[in-house]
């Protein structure tokens, strides 16, 4: 049996209904085939008070529900209110008391509504951003087993091998189009996280939904639980994955394989993102399915998008034109998959602009890991960093593994970039050494996730690289008061900026596969959003709001 409804989501705005339903501005009804409980139950669906005494006889629910009808602007408003007082009570309370108790609340309401989850995370996406998504989203993952109430997503485990194909159709939406999907095994700086790590393809899409209007019924988190090698939850009697080592090598990417088919039998044109895989699965997993399915990596190929974007704001910030970027020195700690695409992507950039000359785009970047910079003198170097090593005779002054303090003070470099995933890499030495850049507004871009994780804060980049220098962080932080009157505008150099574009332009141009052309033009296209008296204020993205 089906009954009509008003659709809960027929409370969205006008604008957001057009971009979920492509309807005019009367609301289509939709087909329950629900009764009862089972919509009250059905977040989807649910209404809470809302419900009209028309639609309470019609759906069976005369009697389930308090007797006053509570409009959803009143419901969005207690939720709101509700929501700043929990702000004000906790007040002076440790950062995670306050953003776990917040994350709690939204996430109830998730579970609950998700019409009105949707309707006040969209309008208040600034305030949101942090608690759904870096940094709070790390300290849910790190608890997970603790806050686990309902599960959210699909969950594909080593043990399900051979079953996947049918259990894909246990999903009950008929239609996906955008997957965020993880093994969880480097969640954020966080490191191996196992299947804990779900929290990050939950966070990501939501912000597909609220910052590209991607339909919530047509996304789906999942998480691929190969096992994890953190002792400490195996150890915990109450972790929820699977409780091995995690799995390698061939048997790895059966697994990893299998769950591609399955999802493209399925549903052929659903864009998988590939979120927070460890470096070697990373850029494999992206080699091996980037011609077969329409996928991205978002750590590799989003996060150099944003960089690029930053980088070119850097150089209009400096006054120069565009083409002056041929001419920056750039210093990238962190060789793991993040550093090395953003390398990788600034390097295109460059070698486009000086006429295709690579090796002349390659002599302006300099790459460190763990053990400072990377040079052909180094042992056992990563192959993916390879290209990357310098020749010492090109580095003179410098040795095979130094320092970011040595590195930045003889190179006096425009821009240094962080994506080590290591808080407090860039010290007051490093710092300091950035006020000899040889440009005249050098950038300093502590990306790496979530706050404690950052190479630096805001406050110590402004205080000892001084008050000129243009400042990204992946997560966010306050502005800095410079005095005077002037303050340092911190940008979040995250690639949320781009990943849920690349995934909306790719569902809306039907393109089969994402190239690196669209990532470049996705890129170029971000950098261009910013007025000239927007970065002449060290502004370089637009507001997260906007
Ligand atoms: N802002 C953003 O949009 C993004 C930020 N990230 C962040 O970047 C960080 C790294 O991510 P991945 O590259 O995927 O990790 P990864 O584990 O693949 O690479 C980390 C790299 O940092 C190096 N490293 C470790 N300790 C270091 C130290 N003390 N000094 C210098 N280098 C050091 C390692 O040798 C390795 O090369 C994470 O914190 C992640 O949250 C990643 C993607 C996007
Ligand atoms: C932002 C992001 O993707 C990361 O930190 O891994
Ligand atoms: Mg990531």
């Amino acid at each position: 049996m089906w009954r009509l409804a008003r659709c809960a989501s027929s409370n969205l705005s006008r604008s957001l209904r057009r971009r979920f339903f492509s309807t005019a501005a009367i609301p289509a009804p939709c087909i329950i085939h629900k009764r009862g409980t089972d919509i009250l139950h059905d977040p989807w669906f649910n209404k809470d008070t809302g419900f009209p005494l028309t639609e309470r006889d019609r759906l069976g629910l005369r009697g389930l529900l308090p007797p006053r009808v509570i409009s959803f602007e009143q419901q969005y408003d207690r939720f709101m209110e509700s929501y700043r007082s929990l702000e004000k009570n906790t007040q002076g309370q440790p950062y995670s008391v306050v953003s776990l108790a917040k994350w709690r609340i939204l996430n109830r309401l998730h579970d609950r509504n998700e019409t009105l989850y949707y309707r006040v995370l969209i309008d208040n996406i600034k305030d949101f951003a942090p608690i759904i998504y870096t940094p709070t989203v790390g300290l849910v993952c790190q608890n997970y087993s603790g806050l686990f109430r309902r599960p959210r997503g699909m969950y594909f485990s080593a043990k399900d091998k051979g079953e996947m194909m049918s259990m894909i159709y246990n999903w009950p939406a008929q239609q996906v189009d955008m997957i965020v999907l993880t093994d969880g095994s480097r969640i954020l700086g966080l490191g191996d996280l196992g299947v804990q790590g779900i929290g990050i393809p939950i966070g990501k899409l939501d912000m597909y939904v609220a910052a590209a209007g991607i339909n919530p019924q047509k996304i789906l988190p999942v998480m691929l639980d190969v096992g994890t090698n953190n002792q400490k939850l195996l150890e915990d009697p109450l972790y929820l994955g699977l409780r091995q080592p995690r799995l390698e090598g061939e048997e790895y990417l059966s697994i990893v394989d299998e769950f591609m088919e399955a999802v493209h039998t399925r549903w052929p044109k659903a864009i998988v993102q590939f979120e927070d895989f460890q470096m070697k699965w990373a850029f494999e997993t992206l080699q091996r399915y980037r011609k077969r399915f329409c996928m991205f990596n978002d750590d590799i190929q989003g996060t150099a998008g944003v960089a690029l974007a930053g980088l070119l704001g850097t150089v209009r910030a400096q006054g120069l034109p565009l083409s002056d970027f041929v001419n920056q020195k750039i210093v990238v700690v962190g060789a793991g998959s993040a550093g090395l695409g953003v390398l990788n992507m600034a390097i295109q950039a460059l070698s486009r602009m000086s006429g295709n000359n690579e090796m002349a785009a390659k002599n302006k970047c300099y790459l460190l890991d763990k053990d400072g910079l990377i040079t052909k003198e180094r042992k056992n170097i990563d192959p993916a960093a390879a290209p990357f090593a310098k020749d010492l005779k090109d580095v003179e002054g410098l040795r095979e593994g130094a320092s970011p303090f040595e590195v930045v003070k003889k190179l006096k470099p425009h821009v240094l970039l962080g994506l080590s995933g290591v808080g407090g890499v860039f010290n007051e030495e490093v710092l300091k050494a950035m006020r000899e850049s040889d440009s005249t507004k050098p950038a300093i871009f502590a990306m790496s996730n979530p706050t404690m994780n950052a190479e630096c804060t805001a406050a110590d980049a402004f205080k000892y690289a001084g008050p000129n220098i243009v400042f990204g962080s992946g997560s966010p932080f306050e502005d800095v008061d410079l005095g005077n009157g002037k303050v340092g505008h911190v940008n979040q150099a995250n690639n949320m900026y781009l990943f849920p574009g690349i995934g909306l332009g790719t569902l809306l141009s039907g393109a089969h596969i994402i190239t690196d052309g669209m990532l470049q033009a996705a890129a170029e296209c971000l950098a261009s959003y910013m007025t000239d008296e927007e970065i002449q204020n060290g502004i370089l993205y637009p507001s997260i709001d906007r």
